[in-house]
């Protein structure tokens, strides 16, 4: 369970351009929850995945991780048990790296740093299985470079090197929005799989309505730095894209747009 709790967060607190985003919020996210998060921009997504991962401080409020209190956690820390993919498909991978190495880097993530080279046949063997899986040819393009691959593919390591090691959480931050409508929908596809697989408990951010009522048993709108809406599994199976839509419509008419 991952709860934020009390959450306040300013940006350029005590000059004239101070933003309170978060004032007293509240989240649960229950283990194997996979929950989508939509909201217009600047509602305060991002920064919520920053404050969960780490990446930035709060001012006040606690976050627990199964009653444990991260709050002072450093990112680099909780990144041991916090996977995120990001939506710049080079921000997850090593591009002047082959397949083979950024898999054997991301194998190997957490432990002790040597010299000694950090695979072996079997490694190897399991490497090539868990690429084929993505069902892109990976498995046939293990010498070469990341930084040769399409941003579908490399986007699709990404996912996989995330989970490499195990983790508590996986957190999806418009991990499809850099890609074009086919390529996204083959990564949705492949993280679908993943999540229901590893029974992750995972995070999406996501612009794309459809993708947030296909995907997850959990919608979370924001807003201003609230959750305005929040659907469980069954709420949000009898939701359409309208749906979503028409809330909106009736937040930005209030906002005065
Ligand atoms: N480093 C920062 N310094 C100052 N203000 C910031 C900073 N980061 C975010 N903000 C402000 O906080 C608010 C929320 O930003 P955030 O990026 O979390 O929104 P978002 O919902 O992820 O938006 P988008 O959909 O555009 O990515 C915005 O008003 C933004 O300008």
């Amino acid at each position: 369970m991952l709860e934020l709790n009390n959450i306040y967060k300013y940006y350029n607190p005590g000059t004239v351009s101070e933003v309170c985003l978060f004032k007293d919020f509240n989240l649960k996210i229950t283990d194997n929850e996979f929950v989508s998060v939509v909201g217009s921009n600047g509602s305060g997504k991002t920064s919520m995945l920053n404050i969960i991962c780490g990446s930035i401080p709060i001012d006040r409020g606690q976050i627990l991780i199964n009653d444990a209190d991260i709050t002072k956690m450093k990112e680099f820390k909780r990144q041991r048990r916090i996977g995120r993919v990001y939506q710049n498909p080079a921000l997850g991978t090593c591009p002047h790296m082959t397949v083979l190495e950024n898999m054997a880097i991301a194998d190997n993530k957490g432990k002790p740093f040597n010299l000694r080279f950090g695979t072996n046949r079997s490694r190897i063997d399991y490497y090539r299985d868990s690429l084929k899986s993505l069902k892109l040819g990976l498995e046939d393009k293990m010498n070469l470079k990341v930084g040769s691959l399409s941003g579908g593919q490399r986007q699709a390591m990404a996912l996989l090197m995330t989970i490499m090691t195990p983790i508590d959480f996986l957190i999806l931050d418009e991990h499809t929005a850099a890609l074009d409508p086919k390529t996204a929908d083959l990564i949705m596809e492949i993280t679908g799989n993943i999540v229901r697989e590893k029974k992750l408990t995972t995070i999406m951010v996501t612009h794309n309505l459809r993708y947030a009522i296909q995907y997850g048993n959990r919608l979370l709108m924001m807003h201003q730095g609230e959750a305005i809406m929040d659907k469980n599994a069954a709420q949000k199976e009898a939701m359409c894209v309208e749906d979503i839509l028409e809330v909106f419509n009736r937040i930005s008419i209030e906002c005065g747009n």
